[in-house]
């Protein structure tokens, strides 16, 4: 793995960091964990999507992450509520997939319709069934340093990072947004890694002299174009998990958090938006599945990095 740790030379464009090429790598590794599972079990992991209501992008997300649970050979549930269905049904649903001894993830895509409260939806997820990371035990094990099954895209940046950068101990990161699903998980990686950790969120003061000082720069906030490129240290490695959908020309276009034109020509490395943390995601989910399946059967994982 190549580590970009110098200031590139005047005229040298950051290396693009290749999530699709990383994940294809990854699943790789995932899927050779499968053949002593199965024997042991007699089963192949099972992941449950629950899509509620029809939000276009979540349908995308959704097609994508079952799309890739078949290529890879394991056993998956959709299932579809309407727009209008009901905390109540969605409970008694979550509390069948709980009980289903073929599943080992539940997959609750996110956000719900806005008549309907996710917290205590992910609350009532087994939380060994949690894939995604977000029931409130599992962040607490992260948090105290004791990790679980933690949250997809920030588990899929770390290892981009770690290929990218190596040891993370000692540098300097900054993590833009403090979403409990991203931003919270991803500060307690990286100082499980070592790293020194900014914070940053609408609050923050001289945001662009903070990301200035940092040779990590992770940016979840939904705002397109958000981090410029005279924001960032030269040589910096930057992580855009932004994803904002918009029309130029009359063509879909995909937006990240960051002026890719500009912090391409300054930045040591860089995820593009779309092909950078969105496929990483989905193999991270993967990846949990499969993790869940081995602990559920009390059988110990081997390593799928
Ligand atoms: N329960 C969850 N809900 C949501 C999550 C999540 O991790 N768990 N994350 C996001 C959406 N998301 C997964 O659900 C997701 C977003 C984007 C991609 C992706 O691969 N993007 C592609 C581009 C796809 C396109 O063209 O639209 C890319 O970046 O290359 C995967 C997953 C919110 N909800």
């Amino acid at each position: 793995m190549s580590m970009t740790q110098a200031t590139p030379a005047t005229g040298t464009l950051a290396r693009p960091i290749d999530g699709r090429a990383r994940s294809e790598a990854w699943s790789q590794r995932i899927m050779e964990a499968l053949p002593a599972f199965e024997a042991q079990s007699g089963r192949c992991p099972g992941l449950a999507a629950v899509l509620v209501g029809d939000d276009p992008a979540s349908e995308v997300y959704v097609g994508a992450k079952l799309r890739m649970t078949e290529k890879m050979g394991l056993h998956s549930l959709r299932h579809v509520l309407p727009q209008d269905a009901t905390q109540e049904g969605l409970m008694a649903l979550i509390a069948d997939l709980n009980a289903d001894p073929t599943i080992d993830g539940i997959l609750l895509q996110l956000p719900l319709p806005a008549h309907l409260d996710a917290g205590p939806v992910l609350r009532a997820i087994d939380p060994a069934k949690d894939v995604d990371g977000l029931h409130p035990l599992n962040a607490g094990l992260l948090a105290a340093g004791e990790p679980a099954l933690i949250s997809c895209t920030p588990l899929g940046c770390l290892m981009l990072l770690k290929d990218t950068l190596g040891d993370l101990s000692g540098r300097d990161a900054i993590m833009i947004g403090t979403s409990v699903m991203v931003g919270k998980p991803m500060v307690q990686l990286l100082l499980a890694e070592g790293a020194t950790v900014t914070a940053a969120h609408k609050f923050t003061r001289d945001l662009p002299e903070k990301v200035r000082a940092a040779e990590i720069v992770i940016v979840a906030t939904g705002r397109a174009g958000l981090v410029r490129g005279d924001w960032l240290r030269p040589g910096a490695t930057v992580i855009d998990i932004g994803m904002t959908r918009t029309q130029v020309e009359g063509k879909t276009r995909l937006l990240g958090d960051v002026a890719y034109d500009e912090a391409v020509e300054v930045a040591g490395a860089i995820t593009p938006v779309p092909g950078g943390v969105g496929p990483m995601t989905i193999m991270a989910l993967m990846h949990n599945t499969v993790l869940a399946a081995y602990r559920r059967e009390g059988m110990t994982p081997p390593a799928m990095g």
